[in-house]
């Protein structure tokens, strides 16, 4: 099957959240793809960001763009649903974080979204194989989550091609996302190893130029995919 063409989402994380509204359209000006909105309940990780009024409040600003949201939560189930009624595209959340893996994705696609798993950098992808025709998105954690502007941990390299090869093998078109540490000089490697879906959020939104680092990660990419 054909790689997907290549999906920058920046991580609003590292946004302007005193201008939140401001920062997300101007990152979408600048050519980001989607909007990778994370959610830590200070539970599963360290951490407490925004929850779906957040993202309500985003769509009613006027953001057309698909919404990535990754839900750093536990419990799952009652957040997604919430997320799914304030605009979500993506809704993906960890394994470990639910009970009842096949539900929680089923549910997420009966509320009218894609619904996805994220990995931790140490979590084995073994529950995939069960799961993989409710899957849409596949998110690999290169940092450990809870925290924007962490160095990349070079083992996802290894874990992107197992990931990448568990889904060619699946026939279906699910999308293979990075999260943690992605910049402009590892982008090339990253996309090489299998990604198709780079979120970005201090690489970008600490930039001056949004729009010459979103260009500078998209060449990195089809430099090191392409022929
Ligand atoms: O999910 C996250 C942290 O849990 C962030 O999306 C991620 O770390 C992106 O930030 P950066 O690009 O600065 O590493």
């Amino acid at each position: 099957m054909p790689r997907q063409t290549p999906v920058i989402a920046p991580s609003i994380l590292s946004a302007d959240f005193a201008r939140l509204g401001e920062d997300t359209a101007k990152v979408l000006a600048a050519g980001a793809d989607w909007v990778h909105f994370d959610v830590m309940d200070n539970h599963y990780v360290p951490n407490l960001t925004i929850g779906p009024m957040v993202c309500e409040a985003l769509r009613k600003y006027g953001v057309t763009a698909p919404i990535d949201v990754h839900l750093m939560v536990e419990p799952v189930d009652a957040l997604a649903a919430s997320f799914a009624k304030a605009g979500a595209t993506y809704i993906t959340f960890h394994p470990e974080a639910t009970r009842h893996v096949d539900r929680s994705l089923q549910a997420i696609r009966d509320a009218g979204c894609k619904p996805g798993l994220v990995f931790n950098p140490a979590t084995p992808l073994e529950v995939l194989k069960y799961v993989i025709d409710k899957v849409d998105l596949v998110l690999l954690m290169s940092v450990n989550p809870g925290f924007g502007g962490q160095s990349f941990i070079p083992s996802a390299l290894a874990k992107l091609r197992e990931a990448r090869a568990i889904i060619d093998a699946s026939g279906r078109e699910i999308r293979l996302e990075i999260d943690g540490g992605v910049k402009v000089d590892n982008i090339g490697e990253i996309a090489a190893a299998g990604a198709d879906s780079f979120v970005a959020g201090s690489a970008i939104f600490n930039s001056k130029d949004y729009a010459a680092t979103i260009a500078k990660m998209r060449e990195a990419i089809a430099s090191a995919t392409q022929g």
